[in-house]
């Protein structure tokens, strides 16, 4: 089976070749800028014609939260737009699509774990560009499966982790939201999820299709508990480390407002797939670990 993943050194995108090699079967074809350009759609109808997929996988994302709420065009562009492209370009090749999502769709009110049937009410324009892009794909084309995840980290890219343990590098106490809660996601493990997904497509081509699921890591906590777990990992392997304080989100002022809880509930992706993501410390450690080695 062949897929198309949108986006070549995104987290997911490098979490996805990394994890490739365990599920036989599946080819993946990684096409990012310049050849394709989520702002152009030719580019993508291109790319879709050229590779001739099974599965389009869009990896790809305006994924800066802040900046997005001052440059609504691009993110809508890119987040919402492309998405309807490449539903509609993947439905024309015969392919079905994969489109990523997130816990941001939620305005965060709720008190429980959000299930994928809850009413979406974002309240950034991240989150609004991706609700719209989910909506895109579900017009676009019957065949397609949506899987929102959340507070995404890794060995690669831009990640709260990693903003963590380099910053502490030059600084002894830090202060971080202990107010907003939800379930920090390994990309690899998202990954793991993912191909299993594909490679129960192998033998059961319409298994799961037409839905919505949710794809997190086990457990939650707030970004002050990720920060802290972070930290023993790092002093325990003589990484750097920090103290952490625990802030109100209205003591740490951005010009994106976040949900308090975004946490997802992922027991219909467990029940379809099979596939259950290790709980967040455990990943976060495993992370922490492989990036210190690194260093
Ligand atoms: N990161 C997170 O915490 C979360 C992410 N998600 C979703 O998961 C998916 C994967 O996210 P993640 O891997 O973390 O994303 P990253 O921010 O790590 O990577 C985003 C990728 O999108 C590419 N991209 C951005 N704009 C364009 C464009 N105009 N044309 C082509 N490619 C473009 C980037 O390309 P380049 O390398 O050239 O910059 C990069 O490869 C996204 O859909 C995201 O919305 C959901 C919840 C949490
Ligand atoms: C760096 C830092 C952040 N924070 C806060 C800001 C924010 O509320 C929280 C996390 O910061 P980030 O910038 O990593 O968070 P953010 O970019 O909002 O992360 C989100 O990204 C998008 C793409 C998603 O889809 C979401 O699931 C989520 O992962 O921690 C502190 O309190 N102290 C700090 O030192
Ligand atoms: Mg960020």
């Amino acid at each position: 089976m062949k897929i198309l993943v949108t986006g070549r050194a995104g987290q997911l995108a490098l979490s996805l070749a990394e994890r490739a090699s365990y599920f036989p079967g599946i080819e993946l074809v990684f096409v990012g800028r310049p050849e394709l350009d989520l702002e152009d759609p030719t580019s993508l109808e291109r790319a879709i014609a050229g590779a001739r997929p099974d599965v389009v996988l869009n990896a790809a994302a305006y994924t800066a939260v802040d900046q997005a709420e001052s440059d609504i065009d691009t993110a809508r562009k890119v987040n919402a737009e492309a998405a309807g492209y490449l539903g509609r370009a993947a439905r024309a090749a015969g392919a079905r699509m994969i489109q990523i999502s997130t816990d941001y769709v939620f305005d965060g009110e709720a008190a429980e774990p959000y299930s994928e049937d809850a009413a979406i009410a974002p309240i950034n324009i991240y989150g609004r560009t991706k609700a719209e892009g989910e909506a895109a794909v579900r017009e676009a084309l019957e065949e397609h499966i949506i899987v929102r995840t959340s507070w995404v980290f890794s060995p690669f890219g831009k990640n709260f982790v990693r903003t963590m343990l380099s910053v502490a590098q030059t600084r002894e106490t830090l202060t971080v939201v202990d107010d907003q809660i939800g379930c920090p996601s390994s990309a690899l493990d998202l990954a793991d999820g993912i191909l299993s997904m594909i490679a129960r497509w192998q033998r059961d081509p319409r298994h799961g299709l037409g839905r919505t699921y949710h794809l997190v890591g086990g457990g939650s906590c707030s970004w002050a508990d990720f920060a802290r777990q972070i930290f023993a990992t790092s002093a325990a392997h003589g990484g750097p480390t920090a103290q952490v304080t625990g802030v109100r989100s209205a003591q740490w002022p951005t010009p994106a407002r976040r949900p308090r809880n975004s946490r997802l509930d992922t027991s219909r992706f467990i029940e379809t797939f099979g596939y259950r993501p290790p709980h967040w410390r455990d990943a976060t450690a495993q992370v922490v670990a492989r990036l210190l080695a690194q260093n």
